[in-house]
């Protein structure tokens, strides 16, 4: 609502600039072989529409409506920049391995999470810092961490399912990824710092992708509020990390900062600053905290109204846990016979991916499919429209999980499978969220049935796709969890 009614007042004075823009400005010599379409008024451009089609969950015969009236590759105006939309696989190829392309934060996102975060480095920097993450985040460091994930599920299981009626999904699962991530992350059990943290990260969420308008009752004063409290608080944890490091007194595997705080260079030189160790957490917890809980409240949404596949994941989890003690935990090996659970996660986050799309700026004068996109403008690219392809996806609209089988889809064009981005910028976080959503799936089909409580089955997009109401269940108890 904020970011919708600030865009709508700045609207005003913004025709207003855009007049006084057209009327004086001077006429610049129009590169030749621009993509198609037209960049609308100054600054507006199309953003309302596009934000008007994500809050109505049209987003994407949106974009559909743009490649049958213009082509694959057309170009237009979002959040003041001229852009480049291209969609499909070729186009995903070139923007996840261009050289050419930066990533690049809406300016409200650079202010709260600052200058060090990995969205806005590129080349050796970006290397470094993103091959310092996956040293925590690769799969056999995360393995260690598959007890730790499971007592957090089943404590959040025991707390707010066991004995309910009716919960709430989306929120749920925000909080336990919340839980999972900042116990894992920055090494912090349950208690007051971490419930204060989840408070502060909430706020900064909701101005994260808002219009940086830093005034009073803005969501976005609120969210920069917020992230300088939050940053704070991790500033503390990293201090007393670092200590406990210097003294020896503690294990480099204990969380992803005392690993960071430990790695050093062949010189015995750290390889990440303080402030890129504290800037970079807070990057992972945002990275990874909505996405994989959207996933999880996705899949719980499918399940209700898909019997046949719910069955075969019980199949599966039981028989996984007829080898196991009451209460023991699950090892790395148990995850590893989920497949067809993480199909059906696939298939969940084919048809709602939890990133839309992102941005690029061009850092030089480049040339796509014939089209030339000049220096400075953004490109932008989409999931949906490739996941959407029946070229690539036999009867796309369907719930398919056997797609993910013996890929159907290794069949398919490279970059065709984009819900995690692709390239050297792929998502680091894959396998931390796969675990996350493997371990609590398996305490939920074995323990509950549910059905929907909205009758209308919709979601919207406030950038990440949210179902109506959260997504409230009815929920009746299998076994005690
Ligand atoms: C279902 C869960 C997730 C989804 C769908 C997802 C999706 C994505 C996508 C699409 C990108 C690439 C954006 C681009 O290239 O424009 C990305 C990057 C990233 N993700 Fe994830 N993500 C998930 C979970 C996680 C988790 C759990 C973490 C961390 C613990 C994480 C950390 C990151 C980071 C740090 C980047 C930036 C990588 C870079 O720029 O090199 N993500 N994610």
């Amino acid at each position: 609502m904020d970011y919708l009614s600030i865009v709508v007042a700045l609207a005003v004075t913004v025709s207003s600039i855009a007049i006084i823009h057209l009327l004086t400005r001077v006429k610049k010599p129009c590169p030749a072989n621009l993509p198609p379409g037209s960049l609308g008024l100054p600054v507006i451009g199309q953003s309302l529409g596009l934000l008007r089609a994500m809050r109505s969950n049209t987003d994407d015969q949106w974009i559909r409506d743009r490649i049958d009236r213009y082509g694959p590759v057309s170009k237009l105006s979002l959040f003041g920049t001229p852009t480049v939309l291209i969609a499909g696989p070729a186009a995903n190829k070139f923007v996840f391995f261009s050289s050419a392309l930066a990533t690049r934060q809406p300016r409200s996102a650079q202010r709260i999470l600052g200058g060090n975060s990995i969205f806005d480095l590129h080349g050796p920097d970006h290397r470094r810092v993103r091959g310092a993450l996956l040293e925590f985040l690769r799969p056999d460091m995360l393995k260690m961490y598959v007890g730790k994930i499971d007592g957090e599920v089943q404590r959040h299981i025991e707390e707010n399912w066991a004995g309910r009626a009716t919960v709430t999904v989306m929120p749920l699962m925000k909080r336990m990824t919340f839980d999972i991530i900042s116990a894992l992350l920055f090494g912090l059990e349950r208690g007051d710092t971490r419930d204060t943290l989840s408070g502060e990260f909430a706020r900064v969420m909701e101005g994260i992708w808002a219009i940086p308008v830093n005034l009073p009752f803005t969501a976005f004063r609120r969210s920069l509020k917020a992230s300088g409290r939050g940053r704070r608080v991790l500033e503390g944890i990293t201090r007393e990390k670092k200590e406990k490091v210097e003294q020896g007194k503690t294990s480099r595997n204990s969380d992803l900062i005392t690993c960071l705080l430990s790695l050093t260079d062949e010189h015995g030189e750290r390889v990440l600053t303080d402030e890129e160790i504290v800037a970079n957490a807070i990057v992972a917890l945002i990275a990874g905290h909505d996405t994989t809980s959207i996933l999880m409240t996705f899949m719980v949404r499918q399940l209700a109204n898909d019997p046949t596949t719910l069955a075969a994941m019980v199949q599966e989890h039981e028989e996984i846990a007829k080898n196991k003690a009451d209460g023991e935990a699950l090892t790395w090996e148990d995850l590893a016979k989920m497949k067809l659970t993480w199909r059906v996660a696939q298939e969940t986050l084919r048809t709602v991916p939890p990133i839309f799309g992102n941005f690029r700026v061009a850092l030089k004068d480049i040339e796509f499919d014939g089209y030339f996109i000049p220096k400075g403008w953004q490109v932008l690219w989409t999931a949906n429209v490739t996941h959407m392809d029946a070229s690539i996806y036999h009867e796309p609209a369907k719930f398919d999980p056997s797609r993910f089988e013996n890929q159907s889809v290794s069949a398919a064009p490279p970059c065709s499978f984009v819900a995690f981005g692709g390239g050297p910028r792929i998502c680091p976080g894959i396998e931390f969220s796969r675990m996350e959503t493997l371990v609590t799936m398996h305490y939920l089909v074995r323990h509950f049935k549910w059905k929907l409580c909205c009758k209308s089955d919709t979601f919207v997009r406030n950038l990440l796709p949210s179902p109506l109401h959260g997504l409230p269940i009815e929920i009746e108890h299998m076994t005690s969890p």
